[in-house]
């Protein structure tokens, strides 16, 4: 017998990374090849964002994809969030030239009260919710404590893109295929001050860092070079990162609703419980091993002491980003 299908709602679905999003959710990409969807898509509710939806719907069609069962396209966060099992949280405003990244909280922080409340009251009983909309770990805390009546694991922030592109700089450094480099780790905020950890990530099952001896590298291009990918993509193409964006949010939920096996983990955003040092209700990158349950945070690594200093930079960023946006957190 098929599946029921399951609601899932994507914001700013007419934006580059919507366009390379929707089309691998509706192939089954994300929930399972058995697993049909129904796309609940928000836009802002201006004439060319929402002709630009009604385009996007029309190419969803055309693909005739056996899995997606219907489209519900809106303006309206309360319409958006209707009984929706997931909410993937990517629109919003993009770093307008000489924005500061506090101003850029300040403007975004105000959607993701907004959508917080429509999922709190409007969201399935099981909704759960992946933030990628910059900043991310930042919008997710808002829509978290806006959200008041779901519960906070249910919340999480995207650092996968990034987990996917230490996997590539790892695997490319030692000269082995990426399936080779595995339990990639990314500690922190989704930011230039992000933690790419050379020690437990490793590679033919040992420490990268034992394999890659050139510790200069590790500590210095492998670093800058994950932190500002994201930079040299925009450089390069005009356009910032869309398809590998797409592609990391389709792992990321994909990993959180199909368990790892014990000893595996993925980078995933969560709410802190204080572990690893970080200040509970921070949403930091932690090593998350999906369960039949949930999550856990996978506990007992141990970090030298260049990564434990970057560590503790990038939670003291995540800190202040908290304070900027202390009163829209109810
Ligand atoms: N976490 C990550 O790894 C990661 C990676 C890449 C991009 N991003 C972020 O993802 C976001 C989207 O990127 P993009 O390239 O698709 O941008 P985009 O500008 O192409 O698309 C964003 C879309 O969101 C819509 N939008 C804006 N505010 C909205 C709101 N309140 N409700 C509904 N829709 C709204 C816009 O109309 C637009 O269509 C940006 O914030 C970007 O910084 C995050």
């Amino acid at each position: 017998m098929s599946k029921a299908p399951i609601r899932v709602a994507v914001t700013g679905a007419a934006g580059q990374i919507g366009y390379a999003l929707l089309p691998r959710i509706a192939s089954g990409q994300m929930f399972g090849p058995d697993q049909p969807v129904i796309l609940q898509l928000l836009e802002l509710p201006m004439e060319k964002a929402m002709a630009a939806l009604e385009g996007v719907a029309m190419e969803l069609d055309d693909c005739a994809f056996p899995l997606l069962h219907s489209m519900v396209l809106t303006s309206d966060v309360n319409v958006a969030f209707k009984d929706v099992n997931w909410a993937l949280l990517v629109g919003s405003k993009p770093r307008g030239p000489g924005m500061e990244r506090n101003d850029l909280i300040k403007e975004n922080g105000p959607i993701f009260v907004g959508q917080g409340k429509a999922i709190n009251d409007h969201g399935a009983a099981d909704v759960r919710v992946a933030v990628v909309g910059n900043p991310c770990n930042t919008n997710a805390l808002i829509a978290m404590h806006a959200a008041k009546d779901v519960p906070d694991e249910r919340f999480t922030a995207m650092t996968r893109l990034d987990q996917n592109r230490a996997t590539a700089q790892l695997a490319a450094k030692a000269g082995v295929a990426s399936t080779e480099v595995s339990h990639t780790l990314i500690w922190g905020n989704h930011s230039a001050t992000q933690v790419p950890d050379y020690v437990n990530t490793r590679i033919g099952g040992k420490s990268a860092g034992e394999v890659i001896t050139d510790r200069e590298w590790l500590q210095g291009e492998f670093f800058t070079t994950v932190q500002q990918r994201g930079a040299a993509i925009i450089k390069a193409r005009g356009l910032s990162s869309a398809a590998s964006a797409a592609g990391g949010l389709v792992d990321h939920v994909h990993d959180l609703v199909h368990p790892q096996a014990e000893g595996d983990w993925r980078s995933v955003c969560v709410p802190s419980d204080g572990s690893y040092g970080v200040p509970a209700g921070l949403i930091s990158s932690f090593p998350v091993r999906a369960t039949a349950k949930g999550y856990e945070i996978v506990q007992g690594l141990e970090l030298d002491d260049f990564l434990r200093a970057r560590l503790d930079a990038t939670v003291g960023e995540l800190q202040r980003e908290k304070e900027v946006v202390a009163d829209l957190l109810g």
